[in-house]
Parts: structure tokens; sequence; C-alpha cells
């Protein structure tokens, strides 16, 4: 393939565009307990067959379902774990998809192979959050940007060299910085190279993986403005990931939140961070910490562990920590009632008080005045179980573990019975800034 040093602009770019560049229908990425060649597979010889599957694998991303239009950014943003750099590195086929189809213009990658697939793999590119050590420190800046170029066999030795000082400029450095150590350079300047790098073979989507991350944040909104500036100019489609909601904020178009391997809101951005929708995203915006010096430290601190990856809740996988979890149908319960019942059934199931005596927890959790009916015959259960001053065959709550008997009391006709324990939520809102879509896993939209 020849290359000359001129870059495609957005322009020429701008013929290809028909619908979306991107396309993920139910896209799955299990880890066996051992990841590797044989990771999820377990041998049994006392079984036939010897070997099955793991079913015990951990669920990075689970059946997400996404579209990516040309030339916008779509901000991917979640806790540490919850399937982010996954996703990102399904996309680009450096790990294999466990279930699911992902187009690229239309054309399904999992059909591609041989030159075809190599083709396709310049189209597409990654930048990670480390430039430090996804920089070769023996290759000079010159060799490191040429790279890709040789390896798709893109131009001649003059046309890479031309191509790479012009890329040099492009992203902010200097050309005659071309014979030069990655060592040299500042950590925002290694990222320049790592840019320069990812886009010599002229790509249409790059997948930026926590790209600012680990710069001084002086320096983070000067990368962010050249790779703004770039995709402008070069008509660049960006999935960017990162778990800081400033940087998101900055330079996304769209938002997807992402939540122990599931989607939970996407929207645009003033639409998301003005609007949000989901349970999740309110409480990852409300800990933003505030910058009011009077005030201290994060508010609305999400309460609760995250739930391991290797058995999600089923339903809404936010459901264990939602403070709007819904109460189940078959108890007619005040909203107050439940309002009390969730949060003893919380305090119960993480154990966060000492064991008291049954009229004092009546009295703490719910005001003395328990749910009527038969909601309140369980929580009344669920109470003797580990009140200090109810024993039972001469034993202690403490000793019996009346904890995990009070947790089961609850858990299966409280929490297990709930529609976000029972059903997958997946609503399409009218948004209420813009025009775009706003999708929103929660059952409090049905
Ligand atoms: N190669 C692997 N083998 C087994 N489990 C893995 C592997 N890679 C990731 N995981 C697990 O998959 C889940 C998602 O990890 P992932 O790195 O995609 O999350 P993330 O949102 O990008 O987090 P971070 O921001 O910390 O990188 C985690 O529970 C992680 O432990």
């Amino acid at each position: 393939m020849a290359v000359s040093s001129d870059l495609r602009t957005s322009e020429a770019r701008d013929a290809d565009r028909d619908g979306p560049l991107l396309e993920l229908e139910g896209v799955s990425k299990y880890f066996g307990q051992g990841s590797g060649l044989f990771g999820g597979l377990q041998f049994d010889p006392d079984t036939f067959p010897p070997i099955s599957v793991d079913r015990e694998r951990v669920k990075a991303v689970d059946d997400v379902s996404l579209e990516i239009q040309p030339g916008e950014t779509l901000g991917l943003v979640g806790e540490s774990g919850c399937g982010k750099s996954t996703l990102g590195r399904t996309i680009l086929r450096l790990l294999e998809p466990t279930d699911g189809d992902i187009y690229f213009r239309g054309e399904n990658l999992a059909d591609l192979s041989g030159e075809k697939l190599r083709q396709k793999r310049s189209e597409i590119q990654m930048i990670f959050q480390d430039p430090q050590s996804s920089l070769d420190p023996r290759m000079k800046v010159g060799q490191i940007i040429e790279e890709p170029m040789r390896a798709h066999g893109m131009g001649d030795d003059e046309g890479r060299e031309a191509r790479a000082k012009e890329l040099l400029e492009k992203v902010g450095l200097d050309p005659r910085h071309y014979n030069r150590y990655p060592h040299a350079f500042s950590g925002g300047q290694r990222q320049r190279i790592n840019l320069a790098r990812a886009l010599s073979v002229d790509p249409d989507f790059v997948v930026c993986d926590e790209p600012v991350s680990a710069l001084d944040v002086s320096i983070q909104a000067q990368v962010l403005n050249t790779m703004e500036r770039l995709q402008d100019e070069f008509g660049l489609t960006y999935l960017f990931i990162a778990h800081d909601l400033s940087v998101i904020r900055h330079i996304s178009d769209r938002v997807a939140v992402m939540y122990l391997g599931h989607i939970v809101e996407v929207a645009e951005k003033e639409e998301l961070f003005e609007n949000p929708q989901h349970p999740y995203t309110k409480a990852l915006l409300e800990s933003i910490p505030v910058p009011d010096p009077r005030e201290s430290g994060a508010r609305g601190v999400l309460e609760g562990e995250v739930p391991s990856p290797q058995n999600p809740p089923s339903g809404c996988r936010f459901r264990t920590r939602c403070p709007q979890l819904i109460a189940p149908e078959a108890y007619e319960l005040t909203e107050e009632e439940w309002a009390h019942t969730r949060a003893f059934m919380r305090a119960v199931k993480r154990r966060t008080f000492e064991p008291i005596a049954a009229a004092e927890m009546r009295r703490e959790f719910f005001d003395d005045d328990l749910p009527r009916g038969d909601a309140g015959e369980i929580v009344r259960d669920a109470i003797d179980a580990i009140a200090t001053d109810t024993e039972r065959g001469g034993e202690s709550a403490d000793e019996r573990d009346g904890w995990a008997e009070a947790t089961d009391h609850l858990l299966e006709p409280f929490a297990e019975q709930s529609i976000c324990a029972r059903e997958r939520p997946a609503y399409d809102l009218e948004p209420a800034y813009g025009s775009g879509e706003h999708f929103a896993a929660c059952h409090r939209h049905r």
C-alpha cells in the first residue's frame, strides 16, 4: 500500500459515513478462573465427560449492546473493575468475545480473517493509560511512530519518515525530536507520541483506555484538547474510557455508564450530567468531591461492596446497593414501611450494628411501627433471630448464627421478590436536554 505524508481529512472521511461506525450486539467476555488458553475448562477424571466448562466464570462484560456514531466521542465510565478495559480490548479483538457480535461499518468482525482482519485492525487503534510502559525505551521516537506503518506495509522509508514528522507536529511535538528516545520526554509528551503512533496507520476509530489518568491534572486538559483537535481534523471516532467524571465531561459527546459488566445508562453528555436517571449514575455524580472547601469530602458515597463478577446479582446488577430498590408487589407496603424494611434488611445483611434487644431494634429501625400484615410478620421473625433478649434452645443469637437466619428471612421475600431481582431492566426515556436517546436500565421507569 502506498502512503503519502498527506493525512486524510475529516471531509475525506465524511464520504464513507453511513450508519453507526461501530455496533455491539449482546457482547460478553467471561474469564475462566485460571484465565489463559484453557481458562474456564475443568478436568475431573471421576465424571463423564471428564472436561467441563467452569460455570464460575468472571463475567467481566455481560451482554453489552451499544452503537457508536462516526465522528463522536462515546465516554465509558464506571468504577475500577466494572469491565471497561475488557470491553475496549474485546472491540479490538485483543480478546475474543465469549458471545455477541461486533460490527464495524456494518461488517461483522468475527467473519473476518487473514488480510481483511489485518486491514480492519489498522482502522481501529488503541491508546493505553501508561505511556511509560507502552513505549519501547530502546526505540527512537521516529521508529516508534513508524512501527505500525511498517507492520501494515504502508509506504517506503522516506514516506514513513515524512509522515512520522508530520504527525509529531500534529500532536504538538517538535519534528526535530524524531531521533530522540522516549525517556527524554515528560508523561504528557509520551502520551502525545502514543497518539502519533496510533494515528500513523490512519485509523477511523480509536479506543482510548484511561489515556490521561496517569498525567498531572494540569497536563490532562492540554492532552484532551489536542485529542479533540485531532478528532476534528481527521474525523476520528473515540471510545473514551475513564473513571474520572470530569475527564469524561470534558471530552464526551455521549456517555455510557457501566456497572459490574452491564451498561446501566447511556445519554448525551448534558442529559446524563443534568438529568441522570439511573441510581448508580446519580450516586457516581454525587460522589464527585465538592469544590467548596467549607464542605468536606465527597457526598453520597455508595454503600456496600460491589458484588463479585463471578456471581453477579440477577435482574438489575446494582440492586444490592441501590437506594431505590423497588418494593416487592406481594406486600402492600407504604413508602415509609418499605424504606424502613429495606434499611433494616441491608443493615442485617451487612451486620452493621451490634446485637440489641428486640424492642430497641423496632424503635431504631422502624420508629416502633412495624409494617402491617405478612411483611410485619417476616420482619418480626428476623428481629427475633438476632435480638439479644430472645433465646432459642438455650442459645444466643450469635451461637446459632441468628444473623444468617435473619438475613435469609429478609432477603428471599423482600429483595429477591422485587422486580429489580426478577427482570433485567431496559428502558428508553424522553430526554430533558437535547434530542438524543436516553437509555436507563432501571425499573423505576417501567
Ligand atoms: N485476564 C483476566 N482474567 C481474569 N479476570 C480478569 C482478566 N482481566 C480482567 N478480569 C476481571 O474482569 C473484571 C473487569 O476488569 P476490567 O479491567 O475490564 O475493569 P475496568 O473497569 O477496566 O477496571 P480498571 O479501571 O481497574 O482497569 C474484573 O473483575 C477483573 O478482575
